[in-house]
């Protein structure tokens, strides 16, 4: 296959005619035989609701079900924006979303792809983060697979259950640290549904191929427990070797269902578990963690940006990170790795410019013998300090970045502290959802007297100060994994590697424009993330075709219009 050739995406057929590439092309919506179009309607990957034609009305056995009138999918989706807007309580919005999707699935995305900023923090943080808490209350239809204690020895049956079998990408919670609101247990299945509709919107990966999956082994969450209406196993964590033998049979069971090419991205699991789970599966299977490398990703692309706005390189800066879990080390370690890239210099040196505070303090050497093993490279030579402002000026950071999940850390004295130091402090609150955010936008601003370049893991709106308006960037990994996801899926890629990390970071990077940096901003707006995402995918891919990593050939010549090709259309397909 070459560039021009774009029927099959990344291997897997396109049954129900979802990419770009077959748009033109009638599809059969049905392979059945029916008697009745009433199945067709409760069926959501192909319903189109009062956008039926008059010709498949009649060649579907439709008439009747409908009402006379034809509505086009561009005044459905005017109708359900107007009605969105009129919910004055984000998770009533989301839960109109919810049944959309279970209703008219390609409506949904179409409302999705093109009102992305605005629904965004719907399907997303922050409101998905209240969703899970309430889930159990709101809940409806089942969106994915739940894989609990219960399953053990019969997961693969399971897996055999769903109804799709072109899996592609499977995103994986057990629920335990759900964004900063701690252990929601079987309630986390909103981070997994919701992802993977961004995998779809914002990366055009097919939903067919999609796969959200909650992993069931109870939860210490007390009030859960008593909640009447919790939906999982009402049954405290299990741990050790239980743990670890129902997910190496889930690990097992994935990759004999769907085989090596299936991508799994683990995304919520508490750091005991997720550094581990991603060490030991690395190897053999298509494994990502979200938390850990699409955050670092995104991350590293903010500061490649902020390097226009601050001067100077990456390794001229000092970064200084309130929390040390997840997010905190993964950023850092593929911060002190692009340092490496870029100066030649041992990554051990390049580390000692990156300073992490945790829950006791700043991680020093002295403490060493006591940390967790994804701490102890960052245990310089320091003496101990307790504050974060205290180490604010002892570090003497250019850059703050909080990934500590708790809120309101980044207090007055810290940013000023942080503004005393520099002209141009670079702050990153990046704990969601916003209720944990380590400060507001206007905080930043504020508190800085309007020098501060900001960027928050869940959305700010822009702020007025000193007759300037101020646009804070998201810097969250969903500009990243949609992406990176696409990119491995086109390229067949076998294995992520680290390089594939630094070539998502570079690729959004380069989507910064002079335009958004006067705003204030260093990651383009969300507005324009297919496009981000298809240029995201097509590094992602080159890089796995350089170093080998690649089952997909030959490599096709122009990888961004392949990448385009084959997303995910959300246009109403013509029925024959
Ligand atoms: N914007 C984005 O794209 C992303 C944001 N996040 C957010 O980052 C946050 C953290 O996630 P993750 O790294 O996975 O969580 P972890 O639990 O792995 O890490 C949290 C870290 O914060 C430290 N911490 C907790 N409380 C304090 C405190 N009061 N002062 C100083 N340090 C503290 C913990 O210390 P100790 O080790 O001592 O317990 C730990 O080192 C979450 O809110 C999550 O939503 C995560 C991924 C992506
Ligand atoms: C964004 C994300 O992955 C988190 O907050 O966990
Ligand atoms: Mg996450």
């Amino acid at each position: 296959m070459d560039g021009g050739d774009y029927s099959v995406a990344g291997g897997v057929e396109d049954v129900y005619g979802e990419d770009a590439a077959s748009i033109d092309q009638p599809v059969t919506p049905w392979t059945v035989s029916v008697a009745s179009g009433y199945s067709l309607m409760r069926d959501p990957r192909h319903n189109k609701g009062l956008a039926f034609t008059e010709k498949e009305r009649d060649a579907h056995y439709l008439r009747g079900l409908l009402p006379p009138v034809v509505l086009t999918q561009e005044l459905q989706e005017k109708k359900l924006m107007h009605n969105l807007r009129q919910y004055q309580v984000p998770l009533q919005r989301y839960m109109a979303l919810m049944d959309l999707q279970e209703r008219n699935e390609r409506l949904f995305y179409k409302l999705l792809v093109d009102n992305v900023e605005e629904l965004l923090p719907v399907v997303y943080t922050p409101t998905v983060g209240e969703a899970c808490q309430k889930y159990g209350s709101i809940f409806r239809r089942p969106q994915g697979l739940y894989i609990s204690l219960k399953e053990k020895g019969k997961i693969l049956e399971v897996l055999k259950n769903w109804p799709e079998r072109s899996v592609q990408v499977i995103v994986v919670t057990d629920g335990e640290r759900i964004l900063g609101l701690g252990d929601l247990g079987c309630q986390g299945m909103g981070i997994p549904v919701g992802k993977l509709s961004l995998y779809t919107a914002l990366g055009g990966v097919r939903p067919s191929a999609c796969l959200p999956i909650t992993i069931d082994v109870g939860t210490n969450n007390e009030k859960l427990l008593n909640d009447e209406f919790y939906i999982g196993l009402r049954q405290r964590r299990a741990t050790g070797q239980e743990y670890a033998e129902l997910l190496h049979e889930f690990m097992s069971a994935v990759k004999q269902n769907y085989g090596e090419k299936v991508l799994i991205q683990f995304e919520d699991f508490a750091n005991h578990n997720a550094f581990e789970l991603l060490a030991r599966y690395s190897s053999s299977h298509l494994v990502f963690n979200d938390d850990i490398q699409g955050t670092a990703s995104v991350v590293l692309a903010g500061l490649l940006a902020a390097l226009r706005l601050l001067g100077g390189t990456l390794a001229d800066q000092r970064f200084l990170f309130l929390g040390a879990g997840e997010a905190g080390t993964g950023i850092a370690e593929l911060i002190a790795l692009e340092m490496s890239k870029q100066t030649g210099n041992p990554i051990e040196e390049n580390r000692k410019k990156i300073w992490l505070v945790d829950s006791r303090g700043l991680i020093v050497d002295s403490r060493k013998e006591s940390l967790q093993h994804f701490k102890k490279p960052w245990a310089h030579e320091h003496e101990p300090v307790k504050e974060l402002v205290d180490a604010v000026k002892a570090i003497k950071p250019t850059v703050l970045i909080g990934t500590s999940g708790v809120g309101k850390q980044f207090t007055k004295e810290v940013v000023e502290a942080m503004a005393a130091l520099n002209e141009k402090p670079l702050i990153m609150a990046l704990s969601n959802p916003t209720s944990q955010a380590e400060c507001t936008a206007e905080e930043a601003y504020t508190w800085s007297e309007g020098r501060a370049i900001f960027a928050s893991g869940s959305p700010f709106d822009p702020f007025e100060y000193d007759g300037k308006v101020f646009v804070p960037g998201q810097a969250n990994n969903a500009y990243i994994f949609p992406g990176f996801g696409l990119g491995v899926i086109i390229s067949g890629a076998i294995r992520v590697h680290d390089d594939m990390l630094l070539a998502a970071s570079e690729a959004l990077a380069l989507q910064v424009t002079e335009e958004h940096y006067e705003k204030g901003l260093i990651y383009p707006p969300f507005s324009d993330i297919r496009k981000i995402s298809a240029n995201i995918a097509a590094k992602v891919a080159a890089k796995a075709y350089e170093l080998g990593l690649a089952s997909h050939l030959p490599q096709p010549k122009d990888l961004v219009k392949y990448a385009e090709s084959c997303m995910y259309s959300p246009k109403y397909r013509t029925y024959r």
